[in-house]
C-alpha cells in the first residue's frame, strides 16, 4: 500500500482492529526499505468496523482488492466483505496473494469467478508494527484469472484491460510483474515449492539456507517434490521441469529467511499447512497416489502448534 500511494495510486487499507485502523490514521504507515524509513498517509478501516456497519464508498467503488491475509485468516464474515466489496457500483476484482490453494473456490462462493485474480508474489515483506513494515527484498510477481482464459488471448477484453491496468500501476510502483492466463500452473509451482520448504524449516527449526546442509534433509526435501509433482500431474497441472532448480535457488537466495511456516510454529500461531502439504494429501486421495511424506509433515506440523494456537514459542531446554 505504501509504495502504491508513492506512486499516485488511490489506495486505502483494511486492517483487521479498530485499534490498528485509529493507529494508522493518526501516526501514519511507515514503510523500512534498508536503512530508510518513509511514512505515508493511506486512510485506514478496520474489518471490525466493516464487518457491521454499511460499506463506505469510497471501499464500494474499489476497482481492484488486493487480499494479503493468510489462508486461515478466510473466515466466513470476511469472505462475506469481500464478496460485498467485489459488489459495489462498478464491481472491483478481488486480486489473492495466498500462498497455497483452496482460496479461489472457497472465495468464488462469495466473489463473481470472473472477478477473481491470483497473484504469485516473490517479494518479501514483514509486519513489524501495527503502523510499520518492511520491504525485506524484491522479487516478481505474476497476476491473472484464477479461472479459465487458459488459452492465450481467450480473456474478454474487459479482462484484459483491468489486468493490464494493475499490472502497470504494480510496475509503476516499483513491483516487477507480469500479467498470465496461467495461473493455476504458477500457484501450483510456487506450491510445491512451499510444500517443502515450509515445513521441513518448520520442523527442523533451521533458516531456508540450512535446508542444502546435509544429504538426509535434501534426500526429505526430494521425497516431498516427487510426491508433490506426480499430485500436480494427476491434477492436469503441468509442472516445470526444473523445480527442483528452482527450490535451491529459493533456499539460496533466502538463505538467511525464517519461511513464514518456521515463524508461525516459533510464535505458536496457526500455520498454513493445511493449505499447501494439507492440500496436495487431499488431492492424492482423490487420485488414490501415496504420499507418506506429505501426511507425516502435515502430522508433525500440527503437532507442533498448540491447538489454541496461544502458546509455543521457543524450544522447551
Ligand atoms: N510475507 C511475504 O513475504 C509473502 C507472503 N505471501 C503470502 O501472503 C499471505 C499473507 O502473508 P503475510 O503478510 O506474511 O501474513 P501476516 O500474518 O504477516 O499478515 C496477515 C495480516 O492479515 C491481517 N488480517 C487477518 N484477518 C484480517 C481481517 N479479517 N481483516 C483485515 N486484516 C486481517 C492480520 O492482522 P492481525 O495481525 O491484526 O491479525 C495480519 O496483519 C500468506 O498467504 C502468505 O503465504 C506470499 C509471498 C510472500
Ligand atoms: C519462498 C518462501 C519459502 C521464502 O521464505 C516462502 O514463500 C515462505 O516463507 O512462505
Amino acid at each position: 500500500a505504501a509504495k502504491l500511494a508513492a506512486a499516485g495510486a488511490d489506495v486505502a487499507l483494511v486492517a483487521r482492529t479498530e485499534r490498528q485502523a485509529a493507529l494508522l490514521n493518526g501516526e501514519g504507515l511507515a514503510l523500512r526499505q534498508g536503512d530508510t524509513e518513509t511514512v505515508c498517509r493511506v486512510p485506514a478501516y478496520s474489518f471490525e468496523r466493516l464487518a457491521e456497519d454499511r460499506l463506505p464508498e469510497r471501499l464500494e467503488g474499489a476497482d481492484w482488492i488486493m487480499l494479503t491475509v493468510k489462508q486461515q485468516h478466510l473466515s466466513e464474515p470476511l469472505l462475506a466483505l469481500l464478496g460485498a466489496m467485489a459488489a459495489g457500483n462498478g464491481g472491483g476484482r478481488l486480486l489473492c496473494f495466498q500462498n497455497g490453494i483452496g482460496h479461489a473456490e472457497r472465495l468464488s462462493r462469495f466473489v463473481h469467478p470472473s472477478r477473481l485474480f491470483l497473484a504469485v508474489t516473490t517479494e518479501g515483506a514483514k509486519k513489524l508494527s501495527g503502523r510499520e513494515v518492511a520491504h525485506t527484498g524484491a522479487g516478481s510477481t505474476w497476476i491473472g484469472p484464477a479461472f479459465g482464459n487458459d488459452e492465450p488471448g481467450t480473456a474478454s477484453p474487459e479482462i484484459d484491460n483491468a489486468q493490464k491496468k494493475a499490472v502497470k500501476t504494480l510496475n509503476e510502483a516499483g513491483f516487477r510483474t507480469f500479467p498470465s492466463n496461467q495461473m493455476m500452473e504458477i500457484v501450483w509451482n510456487k506450491l510445491l515449492i512451499n510444500a517443502v520448504v515450509n515445513p521441513l524449516t518448520a520442523l527442523l527449526r533451521v533458516r531456508n539456507g540450512e535446508l542444502l546442509a546435509t544429504e538426509r534433509r535434501i534426500g526429505l526435501m526430494r521425497r516431498l517434490l516427487d510426491e508433490g509433482t506426480a499430485v500436480a500431474k494427476a491434477c492436469g497441472i503441468p509442472v516445470r521441469d526444473d523445480v527442483w532448480e528452482q527450490i535451491v535457488d529459493v533456499c539460496a537466495k533466502t538463505a538467511d529467511n525464517a519461511s513464514s511456516m518456521l515463524q508461525d510454529v516459533s510464535s505458536g500461531r496457526p500455520t498454513e499447512i493445511d493449505w499447501i502439504n494439507g492440500a496436495i494429501v487431499e488431492r492424492a486421495r482423490r487420485f488414490g497416489i501415496p504420499v507418506p511424506v506429505h501426511e507425516t509433515v502435515c502430522d508433525l506440523v500440527k503437532a507442533s502448534v498448540p491447538e489454541s494456537g496461544q502458546t509455543g514459542g521457543p524450544l522447551s531446554p
